[in-house]
């Protein structure tokens, strides 16, 4: 579906009927200083949900994720998160909710041992959740075990993003958000780290994904956002955004 009203209700990508949503944005605007960058977007994510975020670099998708999280503080419009109102939430109130944050450029501790990055992010769940235990996390990322004394600044650009990723599953998150999360990695970790959001998918975490190889976003995903000059352009099922022939236009393809 093409956006082109301004309606900020005609934004609005429909999210699965029947499920509860994790996030509800409405109208989100955010600036740095005097650059007004965002211009009121909608976003839903519902439970279990995987959701891409695509546009050109620099289109706005790393701001509409910061602002969500309480990174971007000069912001307005209707956060809710959990059914919570979450519009001028602070980070960690944000991460407390259950929601894991995967950013551009990884988020390790370089100063701890691999072992120690894991176990400080161990949290259970809103529910009590506790599946995603240490084990599991390195069964889920053989290369980590192999790894486990070495600090974080030891590892690699693709040890380093698997550490990232386990950390935020060891916090049993209901949402995780993957910020280019395969960027300047070798082709076989890419495959892994996909495989890895394969999995995450198949567990019932709801994920929101930002990565430049629009195509696997699309295949992977339930529904997709795409944004230009932080505004939403495309909205909808991953499917119909892929096939809608204004697309690649949009990402410069
Ligand atoms: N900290 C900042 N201070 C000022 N301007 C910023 C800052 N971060 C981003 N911007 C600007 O905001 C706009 C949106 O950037 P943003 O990083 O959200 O885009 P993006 O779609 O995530 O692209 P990329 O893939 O390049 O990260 C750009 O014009 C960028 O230059």
């Amino acid at each position: 579906m093409q956006l082109s009203s301004p309606s900020v209700q005609d934004r609005a990508p429909t999210p699965p009927q029947g499920r509860p949503l994790i996030v509800d944005a409405r109208a989100v605007h955010a600036w740095y200083g005097s650059s007004h960058v965002l211009h009121g977007i909608d976003l839903q994510i519902a439970r279990g949900e995987t959701v891409g975020l695509l546009g050109r670099n620099g289109m706005g998708k790393s701001t509409l994720i910061r602002t969500l999280l309480g990174h971007v503080t000069q912001r307005d419009g209707q956060i809710t998160l959990f059914g919570q109102d979450a519009s001028r939430a602070r980070p960690h109130e944000v991460a407390r909710l259950g929601v894991a944050y995967v950013p551009e450029g990884r988020g390790v501790f370089p100063n701890l041992s691999v072992r120690e990055n894991l176990v400080m992010a161990a949290r259970r769940g809103r529910d009590g959740r506790q599946d995603w235990s240490f084990e599991r996390v390195l069964e889920t990322f053989p290369r980590l075990r192999e790894r486990l004394t070495n600090l974080g600044s030891q590892l690699s650009g693709g040890e380093q993003q698997m550490l990232s990723i386990g950390r935020a599953l060891m916090t049993h998150p209901e949402l995780i958000v993957l910020d280019e999360a395969t960027e300047g990695l070798a082709p076989l970790i890419v495959a892994e780290i996909w495989r890895v959001i394969g999995d995450i998918r198949g567990s019932g975490i709801a994920t929101l994904i930002v990565d430049r190889d629009y195509r696997k976003v699309l295949a992977r995903s339930d529904r997709a956002l795409v944004l230009q000059k932080g505004q939403a352009v495309l909205a909808g099922p991953s499917a119909e955004v892929a096939a809608d022939p204004t697309l690649p236009s949009y990402l410069g393809v």
